[in-house]
């Protein structure tokens, strides 16, 4: 085979493109930033934290940087969030094992951990928006997110219990309630719970399409229902295999009166994430769960990988897949990064 003259090829490649040569425009920064689909912003993001009982903190040990935090402690991060831009923070108790039991009662003490610290922030950082699960693993016995009979866990008696966890959350200062249990009908016993105790303003974010996940296992860790947890969520989270189903959860939460939805957890699951802002109109959100906070974490204390460049890459695909924003055990750290960026 003959060697070709550049030129040929530059004219062949001509008519192949009719000139448009991809490259052009990723030649510069100004240029990249120029044409920039998506763009990662403080506001996109929703940082969880956990909060624990007494002084001080304590580092959890699968998920490197993240600890639980005093109610002072998660004030404090609460000022620092409103500081970076960032719009909401999430709080998760990690519940004493004694005071955990069969029915999760700690969840309707208006003076539990989680009650205390909403209202502790709602007091000194009355701009943040304060986001709370609605879910009893952090109170049961069993670790699971609902009330069991044996081996069942019970759908009906169970959302019995998070319209009144819920109420209670949202009259401590949530703003916004999380159900993430996976019950059925949920949300609308929710919303009409809420309703009734003049809570009309309280947003729900429904975790609508919640996988029975492996990547949950460093939060089990942090609120401390790892140990307990007999068998698994696969009765009421969903199947990793299914996608259609992630849409009909979705559309069903949306008309009991979700405000926003959740895919969850997110890297794993783009697909569902991206179908659902195509499909359904309504702010969806992503939760950067545990285990992927881990799996970063891991190779970047390794060396394996950059992690503040994997960190940013992957934030930005979730924009990309259409999220109106992210949970995210990072969120500080990435917010501080922006602002850095941004000069
Ligand atoms: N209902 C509890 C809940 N709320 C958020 C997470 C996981 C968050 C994470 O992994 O970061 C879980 C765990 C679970 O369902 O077992
Ligand atoms: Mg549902």
């Amino acid at each position: 085979m003959s060697q070709r003259d550049v030129s040929d090829i530059s004219r062949q490649i001509v008519d192949a493109t009719g000139g448009l040569r991809m490259r052009r425009l990723r030649q510069a920064e100004w240029s990249r930033r120029l044409v920039r689909e998506n763009q990662l912003r403080s506001s996109d993001l929703i940082w969880p934290i956990f909060v624990k009982d007494g002084d001080g903190a304590e580092p959890v040990a699968s998920m490197p940087g993240v600890e639980r935090r005093s109610v002072a402690g998660c004030v404090d991060a609460a000022r620092q969030a409103a500081d970076l831009g960032i719009p909401v923070i999430a709080l998760f108790p990690f519940t004493d094992p004694a005071l955990r039991d069969e029915t999760g009662s700690q969840a309707l003490n208006p003076d539990n951990l989680v009650c205390r610290t909403a209202r502790a922030i709602k007091k000194a950082v009355p701009e943040i928006g304060i986001m709370c699960d609605a879910a009893l693993d952090p109170y049961t016995s069993h670790g699971h997110d609902g009330l069991m009979d044996g081996e069942r866990i019970l759908n009906d008696e169970s959302v019995e219990v998070l319209m009144r966890q819920s109420v209670i959350q949202a009259e401590a200062g949530a703003d916004i309630i999380g159900p993430s249990d996976m019950m059925d009908g949920r949300v609308a016993c929710i919303r009409s719970a809420l309703d009734d105790a003049g809570l009309r303003d309280t947003m729900i974010m429904a975790y609508s399409a919640k996988y029975a996940s492996a990547f949950y296992g460093p939060f089990r860790d942090a609120v401390g229902s790892n140990a307990m947890l007999k068998g698994d969520k696969r009765t009421y989270q969903m199947d990793f295999a299914n996608a259609n189903e992630a849409l009909r959860e979705a559309a069903q939460d949306i008309a009991e009166g979700a405000d926003m939805i959740m895919v969850k957890p997110g890297l794993a699951y783009l697909d569902i994430l991206s179908r659902i802002t195509q499909e359904l109109n309504v702010p969806a959100f992503a939760y950067q769960t545990s285990g992927e906070y881990a799996m970063i974490m891991a190779a970047a204390q390794n060396g394996w990988l950059d992690g503040d460049k994997a960190i940013l890459e992957v934030l930005t695909a979730y924009k990309r897949a259409g999220a109106s924003g992210i949970l995210s055990y990072f969120a500080p750290k990435v917010a501080m990064a922006l602002r850095e960026a941004a000069g």
